[in-house]
């Protein structure tokens, strides 16, 4: 008997049908992935199965009786949400097991001992490294994950265990770590959901795999008899030809951007050049300093050795602002964080940045305002049922374009992109990869932080390893094997400088 049957949902936001008389029928023991573009209602899909959406139309059994009718069955399913929604300044234990009413724990006085003792046996059986004592705020990511896995577990036996894109703040240990307990798990018998844009994830885990396209589903196939192309045509409804490179076809022009011997939280003595019109790569594990680097360079964090130089001219160290008026533009991965404005709406999340173009003598054009976001939202494929929508109220992909759309809108000189396709479908990737070689080709300097290799190999011309917050070497692509790369990021090789 199936665990779950999802008959006919149906979910209509203003302006959009999220779920379009969706079904899905999920097997004990089964990895079953849900694939489909940004916004095709994955998460829409998700929210239902765990009773934090009600449908407008259809119905929801879980083993076999009417989840809607007898609302405690969702507490069956265990969910990990993208974002996790812990509570940080608290405990392991504590997290684990609140409210304690619910968990066994409901007595006048909570014992600490006895909880963290009780904890302690779930993080064992998930295979967790913290202590159960430890604040959520000083765990790690993959912990924090697992711990909300645990969270649910020890609740209920949970016969559904579903996963949105666990693995996009993973390093390939960690998500290694979190496949083995996924399927462990499976084997079980719990029925796995498993919600991911990466192709290998999806090959690797999956026994079946529902595809949603607009809201709808456009078919459930095993995995047994799907390959990545046919894959990809199902969920875009149309053909990508996987082997497109998108390296600029003009020859780099002079140096524009020069890091000497840049020391600062999270990196060592890193030195290196970006020419006008290239694409260069920053390949590295998560952790490698990255980031670090790019955050130091553009004055987020205060360098305490080296320079940063731009067409010549010195980037004092902590001045992001400097690094703005230079052209220069950080588009960071932590979009939550750094990127939206989530109480503000799509429009004017794009115009917030273009104000000094728009504003003509002080005065911003309202007319000229929306015709330049109704472009940018039209050529980033931004989609939104208005640009008046809240941007929160957007799926993950699609925020992320707005935000993309909003930095090229600046015409920036020197693009710095920090993982910009994490969580976004393979035909918006193409389409970003296509507007980073345009604008190469047009004689922008963009640095590429990517921890995906074939998005290196696809876009980078030259490619920087990072490892141990060291740059340890430098690559020109066309030259390079990917063998050699992975050396380099896993510090398994002599430092190379081949470029
Ligand atoms: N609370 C909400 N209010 C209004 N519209 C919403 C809401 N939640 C989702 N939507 C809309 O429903 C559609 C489906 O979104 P959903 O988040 O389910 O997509 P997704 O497949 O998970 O996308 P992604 O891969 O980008 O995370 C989108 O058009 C989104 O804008």
């Amino acid at each position: 008997m199936p665990v779950l049957k999802v008959e006919a949902v149906r979910k209509e936001y203003p302006g959009v049908v999220a779920l379009d008389h969706v079904d899905l029928t999920l097997e004990p023991g089964k990895v079953h992935i849900l694939a489909g573009e940004n916004g095709a209602g994955k998460s829409t899909l998700i929210k239902t199965i765990t009773g934090l959406v009600t449908p407008d139309e259809g119905r929801i059994f879980i083993e076999g009786e009417d989840a809607l009718a007898h609302r405690a069955l969702f507490e069956k399913i265990a969910y990990v949400p993208q974002e996790l929604n812990l509570f940080a300044p608290m405990t392991v234990a504590e997290n684990m097991f609140m409210p304690f009413s619910r968990s066994g724990f409901g007595h006048v006085t909570v014992s600490r001992r006895a909880m963290e003792r009780a904890a302690q046996g779930f993080m064992e059986r998930f295979g967790m490294h913290a202590r159960p004592d430890q604040r959520v705020s000083q765990i790690s990511v993959p912990d924090q994950q697992l711990l909300q896995i645990a969270r649910a577990a020890c609740r209920n036996d949970f016969s559904v265990l579903i996963l949105d894109e666990p693995t996009s703040s993973l390093t390939a240990n960690e998500t290694a770590h979190l496949f083995r307990i996924i399927r462990t798990l499976r084997d079980e018998g719990v029925a796995i959901v498993f919600v991911s844009h990466k192709m290998d994830e999806i090959f690797d885990l999956g026994d079946t795999v529902t595809v949603l396209r607009n809201g709808r589903s456009v078919g459930t196939h095993p995995m047994s008899e799907m390959t990545e192309e046919s894959l990809i045509h199902l969920m875009s409804g149309s053909n990508i030809a996987l082997d497109q490179r998108f390296q600029p076809h003009s020859v780099p022009g002079e140096v524009i951007l020069s890091v000497e011997h840049m020391s600062g939280p999270g990196v060592v003595d890193a030195s290196f050049e970006l020419r006008r019109g290239e694409i260069l790569g920053f390949a590295g594990l998560v952790g490698a300093g990255r980031s670090e680097l790019m955050q130091t360079m553009f004055g987020y964090h205060r360098a305490t050795a080296g320079r940063c130089v731009v067409d010549g001219v010195e980037i004092p160290p902590g001045r992001p602002d400097r690094s703005v008026a230079r052209g220069m533009v950080y588009l960071s991965e932590e979009r939550k964080h750094h990127g939206i404005f989530p109480l503000l709406s799509v429009r004017e999340n794009i115009s917030v940045s273009l104000l000094d173009q728009l504003a003509r003598g002080g005065i911003i054009s309202g007319k000229r305002e929306r015709s330049r976001v109704d472009d940018l939202i039209a050529s980033f494929d931004v989609r939104t049922p208005s640009p008046e929508k809240k941007i929160r109220f957007l799926s993950g992909g699609n925020q992320q374009k707005a935000i993309i759309g909003r930095a090229m809108a600046r015409r920036p000189r020197i693009l710095i992109f920090d993982e910009p396709t994490k969580g976004i479908d393979i035909g918006t990737k193409f389409q970003i990869y296509r507007i980073m070689q345009q604008l190469a080709e047009e004689g922008v300097g963009i640095i590429l932080v990517s921890s995906e290799m074939t998005e290196l190999q696809r876009c980078a011309t030259r490619i920087i390893t990072m490892y141990e917050r060291r740059i340890n070497g430098s690559f020109d692509q066309a030259t390079t094997d990917v063998n050699t790369l992975v050396g380099a990021i896993i510090g398994a090789r002599e430092t190379r400088h081949v470029a």
